[in-house]
């Protein structure tokens, strides 16, 4: 089997721990963790059991014994790790570190996938890194495909047409183009998941999806446009549906997914049900790319109370995911 490459994350977050866990729990030959030997060194003393690390030269180098979660350290080498739940350049640079080697790995297909525990996006910028999040890094790295987030439990899809922007810019990022590139991934997401014809809902940017044109005219200009050209494609996608309604209809059963305008609009939904169920996966990579739901939790860092659901949900859809594209190859 090949095995996944599963990233720490920010050494000051829950990251670390998170990922040993969620490893731990999968068994240890569904994937390699990628980051700061120093980091993980640290994790591992918030771990119940007997887990030891195994370094790795590489992802197919087999594990040593049956409590061995296999790490490729991708530095940088330091005596300590940064401290917990502090904003911290160096903890951005070994974050990015790892990702840059996850993506090397699964471009070249020496992982069947990545699974990222999360990043601070301050801390990453602090280190000069010009991304904002994973998705866009990812996007970038992969060779400037088009990606959109999506985030999904066992309830509700969504897929964001805006992502890592100030709200006022997200206004105008929603254009006719990006409503249908996040309707056709969101459409080719849903396949991947085994679902024959999605049925798409696009929510609209203004409350009650503009009210016709009385609360905007974006909804008449840009979304309804967008989603009669999705329609000529042959998708069945309907709306522009009031945002505030249009994730219970969903939930209820209506729509597979919902194409949300901006951030909050989608994610909110999906968090307020409960962040251990949700997963976030990057739709229009080459390769698998699953995260938790949540971010760093610098507040709880280092306590050992870090719940890993999320993470180990990410680990199962990834492994998922990646044996179907096996099975499609
Ligand atoms: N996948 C990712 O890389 C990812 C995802 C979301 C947010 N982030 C980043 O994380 C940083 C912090 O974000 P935030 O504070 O808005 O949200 P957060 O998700 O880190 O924390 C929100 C609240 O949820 C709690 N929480 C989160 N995960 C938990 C877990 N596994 N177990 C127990 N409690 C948990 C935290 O303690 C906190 O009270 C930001 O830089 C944000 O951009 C990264
Ligand atoms: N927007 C995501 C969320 O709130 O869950 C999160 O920031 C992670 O994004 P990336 O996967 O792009 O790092």
């Amino acid at each position: 089997m090949t095995p996944l490459a599963i990233t720490l994350g920010d050494p000051a977050g829950i990251g670390p721990e998170i990922a040993l866990k969620a490893l731990a729990g999968a068994g240890t030959q569904a994937g390699v963790l990628l980051g700061q030997r120093a980091a993980a060194e640290r994790a591992l003393t918030l771990l119940p059991d007997d887990w030891i690390l195994q370094e790795v030269e590489s992802a197919a180098e087999a594990t040593s014994a049956p409590n061995a979660l296999r790490l490729i350290d991708t530095g940088p080498s330091v005596a300590a790790p940064a401290p917990y739940g502090a904003i911290a350049a160096e903890a951005g640079q070994a974050a990015y570190a790892a990702i840059r080697r996850a993506i090397a790995l699964a471009m070249s297909g020496e992982v069947s996938g990545i699974v990222t525990a999360p990043i601070h996006k301050e801390a990453l910028s602090a280190a000069g890194v010009p991304f904002p999040g994973h998705t866009e890094m990812l996007a970038h790295h992969a060779g400037g495909v088009q990606v959109a987030m999506m985030l999904a439990n066992d309830e509700i899809r969504t897929v964001l047409v805006t992502i890592h922007v100030a709200l006022r810019d997200a206004v105008a990022l929603a254009d006719f183009d990006a409503n249908l590139r996040a309707i056709r991934l969101a459409h080719e997401g849903c396949l991947a998941f085994g679902i024959a014809q999605p049925r798409i809902a696009v929510a609209g940017l203004n409350p009650h999806a503009g009210e016709g044109g009385l609360f905007g005219r974006e909804e008449i200009e840009i979304i309804a446009p967008a989603i009669a050209a999705a329609r000529d494609e042959g998708m069945e996608v309907s709306g522009p549906w009031p945002g505030d309604t249009v994730f219970m209809q969903a939930r209820k059963g209506q729509f597979d997914v919902v194409v949300a305008q901006y951030h909050d609009q989608g994610l909110i939904p999906v968090k307020y049900m409960g962040l251990e169920e949700g997963v976030n996966i990057t739709l229009g990579l080459p390769f698998v790319r699953t995260s938790p739901d949540h971010g760093t939790a610098f507040d709880i860092a280092g306590t050992g109370k870090a719940d890993p659901r999320s993470m180990s949900l990410a680990l199962s859809q990834a492994l998922r995911m990646a044996e179907a594209r096996c099975q499609g190859a």
